[in-house]
């Protein structure tokens, strides 16, 4: 039995806990909507997940240092494949069980960065999206010239149990070869919720397709009733619209090992393995709290996370409620001013030539309805806070 499967519900939480699975089973909609529990309650915010796309920095600018592109984009698949146990499975892993998260208020902010044998490799990510709620993102290594940018935003249903599904892509650049890759998100769904230790099994398949022509179709399945195991995927990459010219598979569980092989079959040349479970993390570092932005995450939150820590939900709630009126108030001033929220680093576009290029190889519909819109960082107003950050250091001197 693993960690996510043993912890169970205390007797004194049952009776909450079965409230809860009552009030859900009619549910769909934003995950905000979704009312927990308080011991079920997390107090970390969605935009800080964004990090979890690049916890392996040197796996993630690994592709900049190959010359050959069908190799390159191999890299590219197994980058992505080693950022699933983190962001699907590092919580519950940790705690035992997934927790709702945070619902970000509109221009939220999560900044940090990661220092290693890498570089340095940024983060920023910013809410920029309320009704419905999405959260967009920019990881950059200067150094190594690559980049990743992307939107989220989830859909849950319920059948027999929580159904999430992730509206939104990541775009993977490698300006010194011109090279771009379109990435898409993975579907998933909540298991152990009837014991109360839920956790994250993904479903369905997601693609990854760049501008090179090659494309990576990733399949994901659990652990059935009679077969198979949890975590698993099987992922091959072939010439983009030539799916039968498999040119790699990749097989096993996204929380373990798994194993890249030339061509169709499980049993070619042996090309790589990677291990989820040994390869460590490079934490992230982010500003002491006394120095943040009033609008970053872990400041703005931080009485509401005093409040989950101590158990004391009368002061959690009350503190929620001061963020929630504070927002409300915003928007009302913005709308009698006829003005709208400022983003600070991205911009909503109409269209965009990587999507135009590259979501018809893989059916991508980017439904901008629920996302707020097609957003992407934006270079001159990152430059901008840049440039006024300096300004204000100098004044201060
Ligand atoms: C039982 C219930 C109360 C808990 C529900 C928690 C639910 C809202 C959480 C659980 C897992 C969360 C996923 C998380 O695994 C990873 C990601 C990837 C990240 O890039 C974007 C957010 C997302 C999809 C989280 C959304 C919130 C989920 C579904």
């Amino acid at each position: 039995m693993s960690s996510n499967e043993g912890a169970g519900i205390s007797a004194q939480n049952r009776g909450s806990w079965s409230a809860f699975l009552k009030s859900i089973a009619s549910f769909s909609g934003d995950l905000s909507s979704l009312t927990a529990p308080p011991f079920i309650l997390s107090s970390t915010s969605l935009t800080e997940f964004s990090s979890y796309w690049a916890e392996h920095p040197s796996l993630f600018v690994a592709p900049a240092k190959e010359k050959d592109p069908e190799k390159r984009a191999l890299l590219v698949l197994k980058w992505f494949l080693s950022t699933l146990k983190q962001q699907y499975a590092s919580r519950s892993e940790q705690f035992g069980n997934e927790k709702k998260p945070l619902n970000p208020f509109l221009g939220e902010l999560f900044l940090g960065k990661w220092v290693d044998s890498a570089g340095t490799t940024e983060l920023i990510s910013e809410q920029v999206s309320h009704h419905p709620p999405a959260t967009a993102y920019h990881i950059s290594n200067e150094q190594h010239g690559v980049y990743l940018e992307g939107y989220n935003a989830q859909k849950a249903s319920f059948s027999r149990t929580i159904h999430v599904k992730q509206i939104g892509h990541a775009v993977f650049r490698i300006p010194a070869y011109d090279e771009t890759y379109l990435i898409t998100l993975p579907n998933l769904h909540i298991e152990g919720l009837i014991f109360g230790s839920p956790f994250v099994e993904l479903n369905d398949k997601t693609y990854i397709t760049s501008s090179s022509g090659f494309t990576a179709k990733i399949d994901y399945s659990g652990k059935g009733w009679l077969s198979g195991k949890k975590n698993s995927f099987v992922a091959t990459m072939y010439p983009t619209g030539k799916e039968k010219d498999t040119l790699y598979t990749v097989t096993g569980q996204w929380t373990k090992t798994f194993e890249i092989r030339e061509g169709s079959s499980k049993h070619g040349a042996l090309v790589d393995q990677y291990d989820a479970e040994t390869t460590p993390t490079t934490p992230l570092i982010v500003a002491p709290i006394e120095e943040q932005d009033p609008l970053e995450s872990r400041r703005a939150w931080s009485k509401v996370a005093e409040g989950i820590a101590k158990g004391d939900m009368d002061y959690t709630s009350a503190e929620k409620t001061k963020i929630e009126v504070a927002q409300r108030e915003l928007r009302q001033q913005e709308k009698a001013e006829g003005r709208v929220w400022e983003r600070r680093y991205f911009t909503c576009v109409d269209s965009d030539p990587v999507l135009n290029q590259l979501a018809p190889a893989i059916q991508l519909n980017p439904e901008p309805d629920k996302t707020g819109g097609i957003w992407r960082f934006d270079n001159k107003k990152a430059e901008a806070v840049k440039a006024k950050k300096v300004t204000l250091v100098q004044e201060l001197k």
